[in-house]
């Protein structure tokens, strides 16, 4: 049983890693050797004795002619020719790509059962002394194909005794086991991985009707395979080797954490540098989806542009709406008071002609007594009196024109008031209209927001380059979104949603987080983390300092505004503060720290009980609680940076909106993480608790690298419990959250090595996609229901 036994043997054999020195021997699997080719004692006996003899018919398995041994013996027989089958192809596979595959039987007239393959149009054997060699012309006429391509034969007969994985049927279940390849003259075959001793992956070959072992080349291919080589490559950049991670997956019984422990173990964390030169065969195979994204956010872009020049043309018409309003208004005002006036002019010029009237009806003067005998005197008298007719009455005709002048005016003024009114009434109506129709475009251009914000992905990646105090420098910030290092000639580039360059103000970076700070408000999980080296300025782009705060407290301030302007909603606010220091959780704002705190998952939520949450309403309120716990925080220095902080610090705010109309509940959080800063142990010659802290920080950023990589390739298992950094973090980052992450870089020429380190994790988190975030929400009858 040379199959059963190599597979037991393998798994118990000792892993050999061997980068490099693999691939000289001719291993082409490289560092692990293939399960299959760890021969057991009882193959090395068999290889013995076929060197004993050179016939290859000799070694041919000879098959009784009594019928009731004929199935036994048939079954031994095309065991033992699968274990040489296997070795052959094994051999094989290691020195070409092309792996002949065409299985077939052939049963000569002396009684042996030889197995052949059609390798590129010719038809071989397998000679166990010489591999595959030729099938000779003259054996078609000495003996009879079992299962050629065109025969088929009861597979039933063929399945060796013991194995039953091995009969044809292909019974196997539906799951993420199964999967199908395509291979070369046999078409699409399925495939499922076996669980066996250790788990084995084979392909169901319908001629044979078996299920045969699957060579390593192929295997590769398969998506079972294809997702763990991924999630290795995605935790040790450095790895390039697709065929030797098979190799090593087959070891480790396809855990690809205990690949990667093996290989850390083996090689250290060299393996977190991507190799020099090589092209990120992840940004191959996302590069595609990367196109379509990109069009559809362009897409969405110039929607959403149109749509805020929709949304300022009817601003701008609004706006002249409400100033010729006004004007009208004004206008209307200023003829009232003039009618006003004139009605008063009226008024007091009626008064002045009656009182005059009155004074000539009622006292006329009194005449002096002509003197008959004075004729000059009664001439110039009469003149007088003709003069002053001719003066009443122009006076009579001039007030009475006056009056007239006075009526037409009041009447066109009136008119003027009316149509004023009517047109204020007019412009009113529209602005109203137009305000509908801004709230209406509004809630579309949230809508067109946030599903930009999906497309972009519900996590976004800034790159914060910080300035260089030497000088020299490895970095170039070749656009808004590009960042490049270059090397001894030559020049990598990452792409991330946004870089900032050294002089980029602590406003501008902040601004790059602002559009999902919001979303908290609505009931989103939010988090916001800096990764880099240490000294990089993770806690200057976080907290900052006080006269330049960071995107903390900005973020912060910018919830309690977002919160204040909403009237409807009454919202309660909780803080709470922990560090993450060698991996224990400390409570900062607990007065009598009683200890390291464990974590506790129910269902989706993770909750650390005894911590510390205090009830927080304002801004000076959260300050100081911050205060608080930053005095609690254990800073250490290290040689690389005086103030470095060696813990992760997580800072939480809960957020609880109540609509008082509605009566619908929201329940977001907002997580700000400044992780501790990754270096390396060697160049900041850190010894004692300093070599601890450092080796526990590095493990906890391991395991986020894993997090995400198990995310990015939409892993079923993400080992977020790998640490307790991980597992804390699981809300925000397990597709029910929107997540936005700083990787800080230092463009020292001396950092370069832990610059790209970084520029990679940050580039290759670009690629997860958390999912359509999750609002938390509770309708207005749960709510009640719940209290
Ligand atoms: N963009 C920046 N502008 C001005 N000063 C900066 C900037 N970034 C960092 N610094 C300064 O560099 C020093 C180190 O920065 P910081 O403490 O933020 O690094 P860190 O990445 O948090 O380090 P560690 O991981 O060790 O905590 C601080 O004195 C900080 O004020």
């Amino acid at each position: 049983m040379g199959s059963a036994a190599s597979v037991e043997d393998a798994k118990h054999a000792e892993v050999e890693v061997s980068r490099g020195a693999g691939r000289d021997t001719g291993a082409d699997d490289g560092a692990f050797q293939d399960v299959q080719s760890l021969s057991s004692p009882n193959v090395e006996e068999e290889k013995e004795e076929a060197a004993q003899d050179e016939d290859p018919t000799s070694h041919a398995i000879e098959i009784s002619s009594s019928d009731e041994s004929n199935t036994e013996v048939l079954d031994e027989a095309v065991e033992e020719i699968e274990t040489m089958f296997k070795k052959t192809m094994n051999e094989t596979a290691t020195e070409s790509d092309e792996v002949p595959l065409a299985f077939e039987s052939f049963i000569h007239n002396n009684g042996t059962l030889y197995s052949c393959f059609s390798e590129q149009g010719k038809r071989v054997y397998v000679n166990e002394t010489n591999g595959l060699v030729p099938f000779p012309n003259e054996w078609y006429s000495e003996g009879r194909f079992i299962n050629p391509t065109n025969e088929q034969v009861p597979s039933q007969s063929l399945a060796p005794s013991g194995s039953q994985h091995m009969y044809a049927e292909p019974a196997v279940t539906e799951d993420d086991r199964a999967g199908a390849v395509f291979i070369q003259g046999k078409g699409m075959v399925m495939t499922y991985m076996f669980e066996e001793k250790a788990n084995m992956c084979r392909y169901f070959d319908p001629q044979s009707g078996l299920w045969l072992l699957l060579p390593l080349q192929w295997e590769m291919n398969i998506e079972f395979v294809r997702t763990r080589i991924q999630q290795v490559m995605g935790a040790l950049p450095g790895l390039g080797d697709q065929k030797e991670i098979t190799a090593a997956l087959r070891q480790c019984n396809y855990d690809p954490d205990e690949v990667v422990s093996a290989y850390l173990t083996i090689f250290g964390d060299g393996l977190f540098q991507p190799v020099e030169g090589e092209q990120n065969y992840r940004e191959l195979d996302s590069f595609q989806s990367h196109l379509e994204k990109d069009r559809a956010i362009e897409e969405l872009k110039e929607k959403l542009l149109s749509k805020e020049r929709e949304v300022d043309g009817l601003f701008q018409r609004n706006n002249y709406l409400t100033r010729e309003s006004h004007y009208l208004s004004d206008v209307v005002q200023h003829l009232n008071r003039k009618v006003a006036e004139l009605e008063a002019d009226q008024q007091e010029a009626r008064e002045k002609i009656r009182a005059l009237l009155t004074r000539r009806s009622t006292a006329p003067p009194a005449r002096p007594e002509p003197k008959p005998s004075d004729p000059g005197r009664l001439r110039a008298i009469s003149l007088l009196t003709r003069g002053l007719n001719v003066a009443h009455k122009q006076l009579s005709s001039t007030v009475g024109q006056w009056l007239d002048d006075m009526r037409n005016q009041l009447r066109e003024l009136a008119e003027a008031v009316q149509r004023a009114g009517q047109a204020e009434q007019a412009s009113g109506r529209e602005a109203e209209e137009l305000r509908a129709l801004y709230r209406k475009e509004a809630v579309e251009r949230k809508a067109l927001y946030n599903r930009l914000l999906e497309l972009q992905g519900n996590i976004r990646v800034f790159c914060r380059c910080r300035a260089s105090p030497a000088g020299s420098t490895c970095l170039e910030v070749a656009s808004e979104e590009e960042v490049a290092v270059s090397q001894k000639g030559t020049r990598r580039k990452f792409l991330f949603d946004k870089v900032y360059s050294s002089s980029a103000s602590q406003e501008k970076v902040f601004e790059g987080t602002l559009p999902i700070i919001a979303s908290c408000a609505d009931g989103y999980n939010i988090c916001i983390l800096a990764y880099g080296q240490t000294g990089s300025g993770k806690t200057y782009t976080m907290m900052g300092p006080r006269d330049k705060p960071g995107v903390n407290i900005r973020s912060i301030r910018e919830l309690l505004r977002i919160c204040k302007e909403r009237e409807n909603i009454t919202y309660a606010m909780k803080i709470s503060m922990l560090e993450i220091y060698n991996d224990s959780i400390n409570d900062l704002l607990s007065k009598n720290p009683t200890g390291h705190l464990e974590i506790r998952t129910q269902g989706k939520s993770v909750t650390v009980p005894g911590l510390t949450h205090i009830g927080v309403k304002t801004e000076a309120d959260i300050l100081s609680v911050m205060e608080l716990g930053e005095k609690n925080r254990k800073i250490a220095s290290t040689k690389m940076n005086i103030e470095s902080s060696r813990s992760h610090l997580i800072l939480t705010l809960r957020v609880e909106g109540m609509d008082t109309v509605s009566g619908v509940t929201s329940h977001g959080t907002l997580t700000l993480c400044d992780l501790a800063g990754s270096e390396r142990i060697s160049k900041t010659e850190a010894t004692g608790l300093r070599l601890l802290e450092a080796a526990s920080i590095n493990k906890s950023l391991t395991a986020l690298g894993q997090v995400f990589s198990a995310l990015k390739c939409n892993a079923l298992h993400v080992p977020f419990r790998n640490s307790k950094l991980t597992h804390l973090l699981q809300p925000c980052l397990s597709g029910d959250a929107k997540a936005c992450v700083f990787v800080n870089v230092s463009p020292d020429t001396k950092n370069m090595a832990e610059t790209l380190s970084t520029l990679q994790f940050g580039s290759s988190i670009r690629q997860v996609v958390l999912g359509k975030a999750t609002q938390h929400v509770t309708p207005a009858q749960t709510a009640k229901a719940d209290k």
